[in-house]
């Protein structure tokens, strides 16, 4: 709890304030549902919801304050008006959680793909090293073993600096978070003391949200020049950076921060060599930064190898020894909805994975080509309301490096999923695809179809329980969805 007054003292922004008063606020939040007595009441615009539209709804249950972009002539409540909610909004939360990030060991991954990977490696890695984890992303957030529900992946700053107290007062020594381009484009995340920050690569994706790559590029960019805003003497900072990405420069000159790089040649400071993959595991040799050492992994596939790297570089930053990484790289059994197989009694391996991105799927399906003597199957969409950039190419890269691809829909969310899948054919050359809109009869139809030694991937929706159509969300998981059938088919 904390007044009015007190957490504008060193908000380093320009505000009027009107209708002047000086409550005691016991919360914020930018969610008028969310609003108990005592709440700030941070007013966001969206893009179809604006919400000042709701302050009465949030006076009405209780709420003492407003954070504002213009004036509400009809609100008898303070109003601290501001240029842009959301950037202000950061500062404000840290200085009512009382700055709680400056005390944990804080680590900031970006980038298109690997992200979520990554924060699962390091949480494995952590526990071996008996610390207290927290984690931020896309599946979920969690302190400890608990888990909590999560909106997006870098969820708004007044939810994310509430939790980090409470990350804090459960004593987490290490909090793995995602950083999205939409997150740092807000300004979500301004304020947090981030020690190490990871960029894992950047290929085509969000072009719906970022005018063009370059401005997706320095949305990324924001957070290493963020790394190290907050000068301190017993922590050092690092930058930790795949340097095979052809983007790696930009972000190593973005930083002021020690960097450390990553990759596959003896040019990085932490590189691995003698890849060997198969269906079930993932071999190579770490050197640089440590003595040859070979690693056996369940992670499959060498984007693995890379997000496995990245885990390392900054564990070893951190202090974790090279013998409790290897346990933990050997020991983690998988991440949910990224490369996951489906448990089959079949001669046939079905996969579920995340992949959303032409680049994600292209790597996905390269790595399967790896190990698969048979044919590889790929039941993939596009979400709606999203990038319509990327639908002709991820139908070219399904058609490329797959045999038969079974175009169905994503999250459609309000567009036709028809108009969706016809903006994806525009990418394929050859008329032998198959399309099926209804995800779930498409699941089915690529497991009919296999025979002995094939491999269907089903791209796209990962660990998602959902899927999206029109305004609705309806229960939906591509690998209960493909385990179901395939247990029923076991059983006729
Ligand atoms: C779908 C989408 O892009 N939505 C964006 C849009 O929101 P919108 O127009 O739908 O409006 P809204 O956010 O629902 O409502 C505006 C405000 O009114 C409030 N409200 C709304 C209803 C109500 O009854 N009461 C109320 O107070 C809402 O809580 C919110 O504060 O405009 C808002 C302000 O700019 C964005 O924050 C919001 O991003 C939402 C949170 C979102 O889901 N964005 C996605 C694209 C996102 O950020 N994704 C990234 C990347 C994921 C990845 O890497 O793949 C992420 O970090 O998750």
């Amino acid at each position: 709890m904390k007044e009015l007054q007190t957490l504008l003292e060193r908000l380093p922004f320009v505000y009027q304030i009107i209708n002047e008063q000086n409550p005691v606020i016991t919360h914020m939040t930018t969610d008028s549902r969310e609003v108990k007595a005592g709440a700030l009441f941070a007013c966001i615009k969206g893009y179809t919801v604006d919400g000042h539209d709701f302050a009465q709804q949030a006076y009405d249950q209780g709420a003492v304050a407003l954070l504002v972009e213009h004036e509400l002539t009809d609100s008898p409540l303070v109003q601290i008006k501001v240029k842009d909610v959301f950037r202000v909004l950061s500062f404000l939360a840290n200085e009512m959680y009382d700055y709680p990030t400056n005390e944990m060991h804080m680590i900031g991954i970006t980038g298109t793909n690997g992200k979520t990977s990554i924060t699962y490696i390091l949480e494995e890695i952590f526990k071996k090293n008996k610390q207290q984890t927290a984690l931020v992303g896309t599946i979920q957030m969690k302190i400890g073993d608990k888990s909590f529900p999560i909106k997006n992946t870098t969820p708004e700053p007044s939810y994310l600096f509430n939790s980090f107290q409470a990350m804090k007062q459960a004593n987490v020594d290490h909090c793995m978070m995602e950083v999205s381009s939409h997150a740092l484009e807000e300004g979500r995340v301004r304020g947090i003391d981030f020690d190490i920050a990871v960029f894992t690569n950047l290929t085509q994706d969000h072009l719906d949200y970022h005018p063009s790559m370059m401005d997706y590029r320095l949305a990324k960019e924001r957070l290493f020049q963020q790394l190290g805003n907050r000068y301190d003497p017993v922590r050092p900072k690092y930058a930790v950076i795949n340097a095979d990405d052809a983007y790696a420069e930009h972000f190593i000159h973005a930083t002021s921060q020690p960097v450390v790089t990553y990759g596959l040649t003896p040019a990085s400071d932490l590189y691995a060599t003698d890849i060997q993959l198969s269906a079930t595991q993932t071999q190579f040799t770490l050197s640089g930064m440590v003595d040859e050492v070979r690693i056996t992994s369940k992670l499959i596939g060498k984007f693995n190898v890379y997000n496995m790297l990245a885990a390392t570089a900054t564990a070893l930053k951190s202090g974790v020894s090279m013998n409790v990484i290897k346990a933990a790289l050997e020991s983690l059994p998988g991440v949910k909805g990224r490369f996951q197989s489906v448990q089959t009694n079949t001669h046939y391996s079905v996969i579920v994975d995340y992949a959303h991105t032409p680049d994600s799927l292209k790597n996905v399906l390269e790595t399967i080509q790896t190990f698969a003597t048979g044919k590889i199957y790929c039941v993939v969409g596009c979400g709606g309301d999203r990038d319509k950039t990327k639908r002709p190419l991820m139908a070219h890269v399904s058609e490329t490096y797959s045999d038969v691809t079974i175009l169905t829909s994503d999250n459609p969310r309000t567009e036709d999923p028809e108009t969706i899948i016809k903006d994806m054919e525009k990418g394929l050359e050859s008329s032998n695809y198959v399309v099926e809109i209804d995800r779930k009869q498409a699941i089915h139809r690529a497991i009919d179809l296999a025979r002995e030694s094939d491999v269907i991937l089903i791209a796209g929706k990962g660990h998602e329980t959902y899927q999206i159509i029109g305004r609705e969300t309806y229960p939906f998981d591509d690998y209960q969805v493909a385990h179901d059938y395939l247990e029923k088919r076991l059983g006729d």
